[in-house]
Parts: structure tokens; sequence; C-alpha cells
């Protein structure tokens, strides 16, 4: 079967690992990466010298050449940039979140729909093979039936991403849809059972009198149609990556663990644990489980999804709802109240 053809638009911090991720897939190939400055132009060349490379992403879309675009910005030009990909006929993988608002999010899936492209969304931790674990033995009844889902992390402070993106509130929406968005996108999955999220609760704080906007404490209660719930929660006052999810039901209860030095680590440490009503076992996860790991399938994934119809792990209206449930976290943390979730 042929190459899916990839190309590129964003060559930072984690474009890089995207471009590593395309090189390394046994069926896709990297043919061309846009860059904003000369300086990221040059180190992309050097990296990619076989790639085509240029600081106009308008003339990556213009090529004939390509099938999907897998574009890697700071999260305000998602919009501006997967529009454009849409247009050009090109397929799309979008990195999270999707949109900084749900405008944003509706007219990128209106424009998928009408070129008819594939419109896939970054939450790669789907494709874990310890966190798809967990949803693959709830999906098997082994907790009966979902009730309770926390998902919590504790980490060091944020990088300032390329010209201080990530520290400026109108480029990066908010720092829910930067980290805690993955953390959302996991609970309504575990708990799709529940239906879909109603309702959230959210308080934050910073440390940081300078940006009070910006909160490093953030912690969330999020109410599904039932009376299932999740409580999502994370510090960015801590030190190294440190993540747990636990979910439970009317049977059982299971206890994901995974820490590393950083985020994108090819040496974390992970466990699962699951306990049926009578006893705990360690369930064994053959394959190494992490941010860098889960980028690698999401490439392939993708392409698979463009040479043989495979469905993909996170649709466009997956991206939507991670943006909706962090918007209404956040429109929480604001009012001090319980703000409901758009429906879409
Ligand atoms: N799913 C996940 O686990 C992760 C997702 N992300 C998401 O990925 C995105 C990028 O994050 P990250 O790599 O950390 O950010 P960086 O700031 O490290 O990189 C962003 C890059 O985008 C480039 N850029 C800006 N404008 C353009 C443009 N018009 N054309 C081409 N390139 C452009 C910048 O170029 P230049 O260097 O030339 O200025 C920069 O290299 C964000 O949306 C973030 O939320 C990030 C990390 C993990
Ligand atoms: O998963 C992630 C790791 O942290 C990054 C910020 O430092 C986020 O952008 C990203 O979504």
């Amino acid at each position: 079967m042929n190459l899916v053809r990839y190309g590129l638009i964003g060559f930072g911090a984690w474009g890089k690992h995207h471009a590593d991720a395309i090189t390394k897939a046994h069926n896709a190939q990297l043919i061309g990466i846009a860059a904003h400055s000369e300086s990221t132009a040059s180190d992309a060349s050097q990296a990619y010298p076989d790639a085509f490379v240029t600081t106009d992403y308008h003339a990556l879309l213009a090529r004939d050449d390509l099938d999907v675009i897998d574009v890697v910005v700071p999260s305000h030009l998602h919009h501006e940039v997967a529009t454009a990909v849409l247009q050009s006929g090109k397929h799309l993988l979008l990195e999270k979140p999707m949109g900084i608002n749900l405008d944003q999010c509706d007219s990128m899936i209106a424009s998928a729909q009408s070129h008819d492209r594939l419109l896939c969304v970054g939450h790669e931790l789907r494709l874990s093979s310890m966190w798809g674990k967990v949803k693959e033995m709830i999906d098997d009844g082994f907790l009966g039936t979902p009730q309770y889902c926390l998902v919590e992390l504790s980490r060091n402070p944020y990088r300032q991403g390329a010209g201080g993106w990530r520290y400026d509130i109108n480029r990066v929406g908010n720092w829910i849809l930067e980290e805690p968005i993955h953390f959302f996108d996991l609970a309504r999955w575990y708990l799709e059972s529940a239906g879909t999220p109603q309702s959230v609760y959210a308080t934050a704080n910073s440390r940081d009198p300078e940006r009070p906007e910006l909160q490093d404490n953030f912690s969330a209660i999020m109410h599904f149609a039932g009376d299932a719930y999740a409580v999502v929660s994370q510090t960015l006052s801590a030190f190294e990556h440190h993540q747990t999810a636990k979910v439970t039901g009317s049977k059982g209860a299971l206890w994901a663990s995974w820490s590393g030095a950083m985020d994108r680590t090819r040496h974390p440490t992970f466990k699962l644990r699951a306990f049926d009503g009578n006893e705990v076992v360690d369930v064994p996860i053959e394959k190494p489980t992490g941010e860098l790991f889960e980028l690698e399938d999401q490439i392939v994934r993708v392409a698979e999804a463009i040479q043989s119809g495979r469905p993909l792990h996170c649709t466009a209206q997956d991206g939507r709802w991670s943006v909706a449930m962090c918007l209404a976290a956040s429109a929480s943390v604001a009012s001090g109240t319980k703000e409901p979730i758009d429906q879409g």
C-alpha cells in the first residue's frame, strides 16, 4: 500500500517529535515542513535534508503531493491554519486543544464535512497501552457500572513556548485547555456509558500575582447525565511528571499511575492495578506508555484511517467536547458556581 504523505506545520518542541514520529511510521513519509522563523526553518532543513521546508505554510498547502497535514502550532493559530488545510483539500491531524473557543471548533467541523476530509484531534492518550487498557477493561464490564473517575497530574511548570505564547492568555486560551484537557477527554471516555457530561464546578489559583489569569492549581468536579461524576485535578507547582487515573464502579476499581522525569520521557515507570471486588492484581502492560509512544501510534493510526478507513481514535466531535468541558470549567472558576457544558 502507498505510504501516506505527511506535511507538518510547526517545528517547535512538540512539532519536532511529530516529525520524528512521521519518519518512524511504517506507513507514512514526511514530505514537507512549514516553520515560522528562518532559524526554525533552518533547523528543519538540517534535520530533514530531503524534506521541502518553507516559512510560509500556504506554500506547503499549495503542493499536490500531500495527503495529510499535521498541525502543531500555538493554540490560537489552530483555527486559522486548520481551516486553510481543509480548504486545500488535505486531511488534517490537529493538535489539542482543537480550538480556543467553540465557534472555532464548529467552523472546523463544518469545513471538514464540506470538504469531505478527515479531522483528527491529537488526544493521543487514548492510544496508550495503559490508559487505553483502562478503557478496554471498563468496556468489558470489569468495574460493573462505572460511577467515579479521578484523573490527576502533579508536574513541573509549563514551558514558555515560542515567543512566550503559553504564558499569554490570548494565545493559550487558558491553562485548562493546555493539559487538563487531556484528562477531561479521558474522564469522558472512561465514563462514556454514564451519558454525556452535563455540568462542571471548578476552582483554581495562581502562584504568581503577576499573572492571576494563568492558574497553576486547578480542580474540577464534572457531573454526567446519570449520577456518575469525574474529578480532574492538576498542579503545575510540583516536580517531574506524575499522573494517576482511578476509576471505580459498582463491582471493582482500576488504578493506573505513570511517572517520568518529564512528560516527554522514553523511560517512565507505570503501573495498572485492578480490584475485582475480591483481590487486587497487577495488570501486565506489555508496551511502554508515554506521550512520545502514543504520538508515534497516532501518526500510524491517522495514516491507516486514510489508507483503509480505520476509525480515528479521536474525532473532531471528541475534540469539540474536550474544549467544551474546559471552557465550562474556566467559566466556573470565574463565576464560582457550577456551569453547564455545551452539548453541541
Ligand atoms: N498532545 C500533546 O500531548 C501535546 C500537544 N501540544 C500542543 O502542540 C502545539 C504546539 O506546542 P509546542 O510545540 O509545545 O509549542 P512551541 O512553542 O514549542 O512550538 C510552536 C511552533 O509553532 C511555530 N509556528 C508559529 N506560527 C507558525 C506558522 N504560521 N507556521 C509555521 N509554524 C509556526 C513556531 O515557529 P518558530 O519556532 O519559527 O517561532 C514554533 O516552532 C500547541 O497547540 C500545544 O497545545 C504540545 C505538547 C504536547
Ligand atoms: O500533554 C502535554 C504536555 O504538556 C504540554 C505543556 O507543557 C501540553 O501542551 C501538552 O498538551
